[in-house]
């Protein structure tokens, strides 16, 4: 028998970030998170961007596979909410398997999660407290999104720089660009990892891997500046956004 006098309890939210990656298409260096942006690491940035919402209060860091350790150093030297654990745990090959060892890190009391990429080091506190507005709402996974500038051509893929046919061109004003946090109830995001991951299948994203299961999906207004950072010109436009926040608000 459950007692209808307690409260229900606000579910504890973890965000995982996957920060493995090399940052091979940003060119030669350190692993992309490590790389810096205004003379902080992009990680930071993206940690602080998770640990600002006061709804979060477990941040899992998953780090490049040989570097757990400078990862611990970087977040014991830099400035973070106290309000706020960290968790570092050394990553995978893909970030599929990297948000899959995040998970498995987390304590059993955490019921949402938060999934953010390392790459999106400028996602404003609204865009995170929104998904996990819509997670604590009931909606078992959640991802921002804008619309898209461009019109999409889905095409046969041909050689390297030879002309591809176009097979399609899907109708612009139904199609949204993903970015992260992606949020979740974590049941369903385990159940995701475990079935469609063991199965052989994947997906560019965690929502993707939810969506095989046939869980809904619900997509919430993104924010320009929660761009990933995946070429050169992307740290261009990073380093203007930081500049424009310390002009405006001495951040
Ligand atoms: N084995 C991997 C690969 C990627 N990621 C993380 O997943 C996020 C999104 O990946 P992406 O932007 O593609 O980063 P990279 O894989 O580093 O980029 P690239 O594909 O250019 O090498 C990044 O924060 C990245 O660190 C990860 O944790 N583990
Ligand atoms: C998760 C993601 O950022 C949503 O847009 C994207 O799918 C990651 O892709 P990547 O190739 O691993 O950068």
């Amino acid at each position: 028998m459950t007692d209808q006098s307690r409260p229900t309890p606000t579910p504890r939210t973890a965000a995982v970030i996957p920060a493995a990656g090399r940052g091979v298409r940003l060119g030669p260096g350190a692993p992309k998170a490590l790389r810096a942006l205004s003379g902080t690491p992009m990680l930071i940035h993206a940690v602080r961007a998770m640990a600002n919402s006061r709804a979060v209060s477990l941040v899992v860091v998953v780090a490049p596979k040989d570097g757990a350790a400078e990862v611990k150093h970087l977040l014991d030297e830099h400035a973070l909410p106290e309000r706020t654990d960290f968790l570092v745990v050394p990553g995978g090959e893909t970030r599929q398997e990297s948000v899959r060892l995040g998970l498995a890190a987390l304590p059993a009391d955490i019921t949402a999660v938060l999934v953010h990429d390392a790459a999106r080091p400028l996602v404003p506190v609204d865009t995170v407290d929104a998904v996990v507005e819509a997670v604590r709402d009931g909606a078992p996974a959640v991802v921002p999104a804008l619309p898209l500038a461009d019109t999409v051509k889905e095409v046969e893929p041909g050689e390297k720089g030879e002309p591809e046919p176009v097979v399609a061109t899907p109708a612009r004003a139904r199609l949204r660009a993903v970015q992260t946090p992606q949020g979740f109830d974590r049941a369903t995001l385990v159940r995701a990892h475990d079935t469609i991951a063991a199965s052989g299948e994947g997906a560019t994203d965690c929502a993707g891997m939810v969506e095989q299961l046939g869980v809904p999906v619900v997509v919430v207004p993104g924010h320009e500046e929660a761009f990933k950072v995946t070429r050169p010109l992307d740290l261009v436009l990073a380093e203007a956004v930081l500049a424009r926040r310390r002009a405006n608000d001495g951040f």
